[in-house]
């Protein structure tokens, strides 16, 4: 039995070509909070999916400096450390004319992700939410965000009703312990974009939607099953 999902897929041939449309996309996004409402608020994920994206994002012409840019979620590292978020987002979206946007980073530098819990989740309750666009990722076992399979807050963090923006996730494929946006929060968007490549990741989206057994927990499923707001994916080989 299929599943029915709130998901838009947009194909290329070419992952340059994906980045730029997705890229075209979000700054539209962007571009018409703007004139709707003098500001936009972004979030995006890490991993390394998104660098052709961000560098095409980096390049769109908008009134930057009245855009929120923050996390979906963080390794818990300093910028320092090669495995932050932060440090990649500030290395290749902050640049050319996306210099000038606000950013909002996660990591608090306290030494748990519990410890800094409050101030993050104080950081994204100042944000003028809805975001305007928030861009997923997705890793090969089908987590998202830092939504891990085995997380040891992957209940409360897909708790449609949960009130936590932010939460700390332990999980055993997490690496760093991480902290990640809730899954209402990630749904408290105007657009909603999952980023994705490759032929593993474009077939596990498909056993999601045959409602497969093995996908039944995956993470990511309930990203795509929710009916908040629509999923469009972005695949490339
Ligand atoms: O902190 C992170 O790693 C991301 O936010 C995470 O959710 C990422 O989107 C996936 O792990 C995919 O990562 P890749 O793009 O490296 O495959």
């Amino acid at each position: 039995m299929t599943t029915p999902l709130n998901v838009t897929t947009h194909s290329f041939s070419d992952c340059q070509a994906q980045a730029l449309a997705l890229a075209e996309r979000v700054a539209t996004r962007l571009r018409t909070a703007l004139a709707e409402r003098g500001r936009a608020v972004l979030a995006v994920s890490g991993g390394s999916t998104p660098k052709d994206f961000f560098a095409r994002l980096s390049r769109e012409t908008l009134d930057w400096a009245n855009v929120h840019v923050t996390l979906v979620d963080e390794r818990w590292v300093p910028e320092t450390d090669k495995r932050s978020n932060a440090r990649l987002v500030r290395s290749q979206l902050l640049q050319h004319a996306a210099s000038a946007a606000q950013f909002i980073p996660l990591y608090t530098g306290d030494p748990t992700p519990e410890a800094g819990l409050a101030i993050a989740n104080a950081r994204i309750d100042a944000l003028p939410l809805p975001f305007d666009a928030v861009v997923l990722g997705m890793g090969d076992d089908g987590h998202t965000a830092s939504f891990f399979p085995g997380g040891d807050h992957l209940a409360e963090a897909l708790d449609l009703d949960g009130r936590a923006r932010v939460l700390p996730m332990r999980a055993p494929a997490a690496g760093e312990p991480r902290i990640t946006l809730s899954l209402p929060t990630v749904l408290e968007t105007r657009a909603l974009y999952l980023l994705v490549t490759g032929e593993k990741k474009r077939d596990l989206l498909a056993d999601v939607r045959l409602g497969l057994d093995a996908a039944q927990n995956y993470p990511v499923r309930a990203v795509l099953a929710q009916s908040r707001v629509p999923v469009a994916v972005y695949w490339c080989p």
